[in-house]
């Protein structure tokens, strides 16, 4: 039996009850990594504090933070260990708030179950994303998890993304990542545990996702770095409440500075995104 205040989504609503709507993406390139950060440590290390520093600095601002597994794949073994303690700090030191392992996985049903096992009993992520390429069937591992979040790519934020996601698909001519958002919606959250991924990059289609979805929350990508509206994103994005986001900024937040003042330059950029998206909703 699941006590609901530890669920990824009672946890979530906790953080947007107090105002927070943005999400850190703790996305770490060691060549870019502030020289305070590197001198000294080795590359798990540099990892560690680099991270650790900016939860530290943003964590009373936040609803979630969003390492990208790829970011810790690429350094092998090293990075994997570093992610594993990132996330273990976190989760110790602020159990409030929600780890979202942006990973994107998804395969067939019984693969699952090693996914399933790695992200949430392991690694001890809150939520996943997935695609929803495999379908539902598929899937079925990841939605049984009813404590955790299956946040499931719907239109995302690439300029390319349209090349399958927009293709006019069933008898109602309708784009593919509408159709993605409805059956989400509709059939795969019986456990209540289910988000979609939409790009800020595309704020119409963000628009029609929450008339399809009701209240269901949705991650967005695409502030900041790659140019996403905050004013479009909250006004298409909120919900019903005002609440049902989760705005991820990961450059333009953790590269805010590249000097020591790092953490401080995170914690400001942090700030004024909570303030500007907090001032557009209703
Ligand atoms: O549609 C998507 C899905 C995931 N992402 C991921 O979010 C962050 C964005 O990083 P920025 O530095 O803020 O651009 C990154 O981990 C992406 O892989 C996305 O951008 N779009």
């Amino acid at each position: 039996m699941i006590q609901e205040s530890t669920t990824f989504l009672s946890r979530l609503e906790q953080r947007w009850q107090q105002g927070h709507f943005v999400c850190v993406g703790l996305d770490p390139e060691y060549e870019r990594l502030p020289a305070v950060a590197r001198e000294g440590r080795t590359l798990e290390d540099a990892l560690i504090f680099f991270a650790c520093e900016l939860i530290d600095a943003t964590a009373d601002l936040v609803c979630a933070y969003k390492p990208n597994s790829a970011f810790y794949e690429a350094y092998g073994d090293v990075g994997l260990r570093a992610l594993a303690k990132i996330i273990s700090y976190c989760k110790t030191t602020y159990p409030e708030i929600p780890i979202i392992l942006d990973a994107k996985r998804a395969d067939i049903g019984n693969t699952n179950l090693g996914y399933v096992k790695s992200s949430f009993d392991l690694l001890q992520a809150d939520a996943i994303t997935v695609h929803p390429y495999l379908g539902k069937e598929a899937l079925d591992p990841f939605l049984k998890r009813q404590d955790k979040g299956i946040i499931v790519l719907a239109k995302t934020s690439n300029p390319g993304s349209g090349e399958f996601q927009d293709l006019l698909v069933g008898e109602q001519k309708e784009p593919l990542y509408q159709v993605v958002a409805r059956n989400v919606a509709r059939y795969w959250n019986n456990n209540g545990n289910c988000a979609l991924v939409v790009g800020a990059t595309y704020p119409a289609e963000l628009k029609r996702v929450r008339e399809i979805v009701g209240d269901l929350p949705l991650l967005i990508p695409g502030i900041g770095a790659q140019g996403g509206d905050v004013a479009a994103t909250v006004k298409a994005g909120q919900d019903s409440r005002g609440w049902g986001m989760i705005i991820n900024s990961s450059r333009a937040i953790i590269y805010a500075s590249g000097s020591a003042d790092f953490a401080q330059a995170a914690r400001n950029a942090t700030s004024s995104l909570r303030t500007e998206i907090n001032q557009h909703r209703n």
